[in-house]
């Protein structure tokens, strides 16, 4: 708080936009610490912090020797390195839950306040704006419906503009101005419709973005063709009285290079993501080059959709799970389904119907009524799954008794059973709206969504901020892999707290308070005991 212009009464925004995800989460952290409750149950408060602040947190905070030593915590956390500072594991998988009791390393003592990092915005915003105004239409969220959505200059902008939430936003400003009309005409409504007036006032302050599309200099079609990034004396502010965000940055990034970002929360990394995006126009100095061209040249809407993001916040659409993933209806089912099936989407739609419906028949079975027809169809598709289960076991049977010939035909025959119960599938959960699927999708499987997003529209440069903090080690693993297999030419920019994450990466970038502290491949880093190595000593505890 020290470092914000205004201390503790700096204003954060709807839904904390001004403040980075850390310090987000420190803010829901320290509202529920001095609620002084006796139960608290953490859900993931680690998940967006540093090394070295998560330690501070465990020391100061969550363990023994921390503020709530003496209250009893859960915490559910990704974190595996704090499970031997536990008393209990509880495991949760497909409704299952085991426990393990356990002398806890450092002693630990066996209380409701919920935290979640989301939470802090819900408090901190206004309910009533949160009404008018579906979405922030703000110009410094890079989030991937507005890249999604001016993916195409060859639409029709009336498809674009109903799907962007910043436009949705508008669209209800649009009845506004009719309400507005109305207040005009009987003043004794002017204090109904007060909070409107100042909503809309508000948001029509807001100057107008770059150009969409500036027509003396389009984008060239194979731009960028090999990804070279070059930031040259970038420095950007938030506002024109604020403290500069990123400080005189030049860095020369090779085509197909992989860069790992890190550094504390608030250093400036997230920033850098939405700066390549132009998220930040308006308090830019210095350039951008991505393949000889400064983008400042092109219309945001030219150059945005050539470039690839999965940003801190995963968002999904209300509507199916095709329209989630292909909006702009460009791509054929076979290419959607084979990028499903990679990114595990296709696996996850299919356990999430199949939990509806377990859902379903339970809470069929406690209202003693069976004779639906939809029932019936549910019945059929489960008789299928577990004929599909019995023809595995018989499979592994047969298998150890087979000579080798025989293997080789029943690989392939397994093969295509496989192929075959994901066309299934692909028919029948495409379709299905994407909060119909057991109500929606966690933040770790929203980010699967983004990655799938990204492996049908392959772009040469990609930013991925934070893109797997939310999922579990096995699952960020397996991501890496596809992301270092499928986009193996690609020059990708990866910002992440992990460091599980970054270590593979050609070259890490550490920022520090907005400027590069260090740069170089990790090995070397750890080498020469910097910042980096530091950050690698505080995550192994
Ligand atoms: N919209 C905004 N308006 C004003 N200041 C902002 C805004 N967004 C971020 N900042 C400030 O800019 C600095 C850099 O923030 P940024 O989000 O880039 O940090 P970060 O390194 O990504 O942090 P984290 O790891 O916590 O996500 C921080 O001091 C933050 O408070």
């Amino acid at each position: 708080m020290e470092s914000w212009p205004d201390k503790d009464l700096t204003l954060i925004g709807e839904r904390g936009i001004n403040i980075s995800g850390g310090q987000r989460a420190r803010l829901a952290l320290a509202r529920a610490v001095y609620s002084r409750a006796d139960v608290y149950i953490l859900d993931d408060p680690l998940s967006a912090v540093d090394a070295h602040v998560k330690r501070h947190i465990l020391d100061n905070v969550i363990l023994s020797t921390g503020l709530l030593g003496d209250k009893l915590r859960v915490v559910t956390t990704h974190a595996e390195s704090i499970l031997p500072l536990c008393n209990q594991i509880v495991t949760v998988s497909d409704n299952t839950v085991s426990v393990v009791q356990q002398e806890p390393k450092e002693h630990t003592c066996a209380v409701p306040t919920i935290v979640n990092p989301a939470t802090v915005s819900e408090s901190t915003t206004n309910d009533a704006d949160l009404k008018t105004i579906p979405d922030t239409p703000t110009t410094e969220r890079a989030t991937e419906d507005k890249v999604a959505n001016v993916e195409s200059t060859n639409d029709s902008s009336s498809s674009k503009e109903s799907l962007l939430p910043e436009k949705r936003g508008f669209m209800d400003n649009a009845s506004l101005i009719y309400n507005i009309g109305e207040v005009v005409a009987v003043p004794s409504n002017l204090k109904e419709h007060s909070d409107e007036v100042g909503t809309f006032r508000q948001y029509s302050d807001i100057k107008a973005e770059a150009p969409y599309i500036i027509d003396d200099c389009r984008v060239p079609i194979e731009w960028p063709h090999s990804g070279n990034v070059e930031f040259k004396d970038l420095s950007v502010k938030y506002g024109a009285n604020l403290d500069y965000a990123l400080k005189n940055l030049n860095v020369s990034i090779r085509p197909g290079e992989k860069i790992g970002i890190v550094g504390r929360t608030g250093a400036g990394k997230s920033t850098l993501a939405k700066v390549i995006f132009r998220l930040l126009s308006e308090n830019t100095e210095g350039s951008i080059e991505i393949d000889g061209y400064d983008t400042v040249k092109f219309g945001v809407g030219d150059f945005r959709p050539k470039l690839g993001i999965i940003p801190q916040e995963a968002a999904m659409f209300s509507g199916t799970v095709k329209r989630n993933l292909d909006p702009l209806q460009e791509f054929t089912i076979e290419d959607m389904w084979a990028a499903m099936i990679k990114c595990g989407v296709a696996e996850l739609i299919k356990t999430k119907r199949k939990r509806t419906k377990l859902n379903k028949e339970a809470s069929l079975d406690s209202n003693d009524n069976d004779n639906d027809d939809d029932d019936d169809d549910d019945d059929d598709e489960d008789e299928e799954d577990d004929t599909l289960s019995e023809y595995e076991k018989e499979q592994k049977l047969t298998w150890e008794r087979s000579g080798f010939f025989m293997k080789v035909v029943l690989f392939i025959f397994v093969k295509k059973m496989r192929y075959e119960s994901n066309e299934r599938y692909s028919k029948e959960g495409i379709n299905k709206d994407v909060y119909q699927c057991s109500g929606g999708f966690s933040n770790g499987q929203q980010q699967l969504f983004s990655l799938c997003r990204l492996l049908m529209r392959k772009r040469k440069v990609l930013v991925l901020d934070e893109a797997t903090a939310d999922v579990d080690l096995e699952t960020d693993r397996k991501m890496q892999e596809l992301i270092r297999s499928e986009f193996n030419d690609c020059t990708v920019l990866t910002i992440a707290h992990r460091l599980d994450t970054i270590m593979k990466s050609d070259r890490i970038i550490v920022m520090e308070k907005g400027e590069i502290a260090e740069i170089g491949p990790p090995q070397e880093l750890i080498a020469n005991g910097g910042m980096f190595a530091e950050l690698v000593k505080a995550n192994e505890f």
